[in-house]
């Protein structure tokens, strides 16, 4: 079975397509990216493992599930990662944040660390790692270097728009982690731009250039 999904679910499809538009201002782009983010979190933590305990209804005694509290680290790629953080959050409100820092140089297209903040504990919790735009793969490709350094490996990596190229580089790279997207796209062009992809995201999601 392929370790890459695309999440089909008309939700997300359709604030997808409103979010693709150019004419789409910073703020609704903001809320789409929050709004998809929620969304994917939904389908990412579908195998959280669940526990049986004892409650009381006002009825009677019953058997119910609950989380069995497994730790939980949302770790995004700053900065257009940021921008899922917020949504995941409202599903699962008590994980904890680190952040990876990483830009692509726009010549060579290969992504420069310069920030790692993460849990003291990371390498117990299950990793959702955030970045809206797969293209090349280098930088989820180095994120994941980084958390493994750190003796993460329970990673799932979520990100919005895949290109064809990005996921087959991740998966030769990572082949234990499980890739997810709202999209996969057609290819990159000459500039490593996702087509026909969203543009810059963290540009869109910032308002900068
Ligand atoms: O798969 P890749 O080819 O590595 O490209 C994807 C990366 O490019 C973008 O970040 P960018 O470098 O624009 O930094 P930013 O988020 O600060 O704008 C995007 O958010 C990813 O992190
Ligand atoms: O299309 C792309 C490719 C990389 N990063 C982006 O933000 N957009
Ligand atoms: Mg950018």
């Amino acid at each position: 079975m392929s370790n890459f999904q695309v999440v089909e679910h008309p939700l997300i499809q359709h604030k997808l397509s409103i979010l693709r538009r150019k004419e789409v201002s910073t703020k609704e782009f903001r809320e789409l990216v929050d709004e998809i983010g929620m969304l994917m979190a939904y389908e990412v933590s579908r195998d959280l493992p669940l526990e049986d305990i004892e409650i009381e209804t006002p009825v009677a005694k019953a058997t119910v599930k609950q989380l069995q509290g497994k730790k939980l680290a949302i770790v995004p790629i700053l900065r257009a990662g940021i921008g899922m953080v917020d949504g995941i959050l409202k599903l699962i409100p008590a994980a904890r944040v680190g952040h990876i820092g990483m830009y692509r140089d726009e010549e060579t297209l290969k992504p420069v660390e310069y920030l790692v903040k993460l849990p003291t504990d990371i390498a117990d919790r299950q990793i959702f790692l955030v970045d809206p735009m797969l293209a090349t793969g280098g930088s989820a490709i180095l994120a994941i270097d980084s958390l493994k350094k750190r003796n993460a490996n329970n990673i799932k990596f979520v990100c919005l728009v895949a290109a064809p190229e990005g996921v087959k580089a991740l998966q030769e790279a990572h082949p234990d982690i499980d890739i997810y997207a709202a999209a996969l796209d057609d290819h990159l062009n000459e500039h490593g731009y996702i087509v026909p992809g969203l543009g810059d995201a963290g540009d869109r999601l910032f308002g900068t250039k």
